[in-house]
């Protein structure tokens, strides 16, 4: 991690807007955070909530924001490149290049990381291996099932060994023993001192992995604590308890009741 800074991210009053034809709509409405190296930080929320578009505000991928960002030391809004070289962005959908093999599509995220070659392709090796994908290293990413996609997309998140790791719902399409390894990882990372910040609405992973939860709804931050703290100010057992009842959902027996009215009537 860099020695520039302590901090590994620091948000002050971000706010975003995406307009639809010419309406503002204001998703992010004053988010403020400080978040220490070798955090794993859950950053959960309703459909809707704010999640995503906070995670690709902090990678890079979306430059129209309000509020100050620093990460690792740099300020995002001037030094985006240095940030980018440091952090690694796993998302649960990305467009991978299908005619590519993973073997291939990797060798080119390695490149643009610009990576020593040898070192990519024994990590490549490696990596593959490790994830039982090497036996697929040289068929077309087409032919892949969304998990087997979902695994290539975190070697490329990983692979250039980021200091920062963000991961939005990050588990999808897994089986139960990937699902396990990638959690181990995770907080064997963290360990070393790399930070992940993790969005999901995997309400059991969250509750295990992360030593710090922050909820948002509606573009706000609405408790931020370990489970624990949140625990004791929610009084539910459950994160996904917790969850339902600072987001004020409820009733959902009777909501389900409903809809199946409709559905049969
Ligand atoms: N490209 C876009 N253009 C316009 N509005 C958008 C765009 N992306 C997201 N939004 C809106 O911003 C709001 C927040 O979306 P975002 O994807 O950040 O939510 P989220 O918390 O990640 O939700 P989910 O849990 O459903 O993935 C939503 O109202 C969404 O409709």
């Amino acid at each position: 991690m860099s020695e520039k800074s302590l901090t590994a991210i620091s948000i002050k009053n971000l706010e975003n807007s995406y307009t639809n034809g010419n309406i503002p709509n204001k998703v992010l409405k004053g988010i403020n955070l400080e978040i220490q190296p070798g955090q794993i930080i859950g950053y959960i929320g309703p459909n809707g909530a704010g999640k995503s578009t906070t995670v690709k505000i902090l990678c890079g991928l979306l430059s129209d924001f309000d509020g100050d960002i620093n990460i690792l030391g740099y300020d995002l809004r001037t030094q985006s490149l240095e940030i980018k070289k440091r952090i690694g962005y796993i998302p649960e959908n990305a467009a991978l290049y299908d005619t590519l093999t993973p073997r291939e599509y990797l060798q080119f995220v390695g490149e643009l990381h610009a990576m020593d070659a040898e070192d990519i392709n024994l990590k490549i090796e490696k990596l593959l291996d490790l994830f039982e994908m090497k036996a697929h290293a040289d068929e077309r990413l087409n032919s892949f099932s969304k998990g087997m996609r979902q695994k290539i997309l975190i070697i490329s998140g990983l692979i250039h060994n980021p200091d920062i790791i963000f991961m939005d719902e990050p588990l999808s399409g897994l089986d139960a023993n990937s699902v396990i390894i990638i959690k181990e990882i995770l907080t064997q990372l963290a360990r070393e001192g790399k930070t992940i910040f993790y969005s999901s609405h995997i309400m059991d992973v969250v509750e295990k992995i992360s030593d710090r939860i922050i909820l948002i709804d509606d573009g706000r931050i609405i408790a931020d604590g370990s489970f624990e703290d949140l625990n004791a100010k929610a009084h539910s057992g459950s994160l996904e308890n917790i969850f339902t009842e600072l987001t004020g959902t409820s009733g959902h027996s009777e909501k389900a009741e409903e809809i199946i009215n409709v559905f049969e009537n």
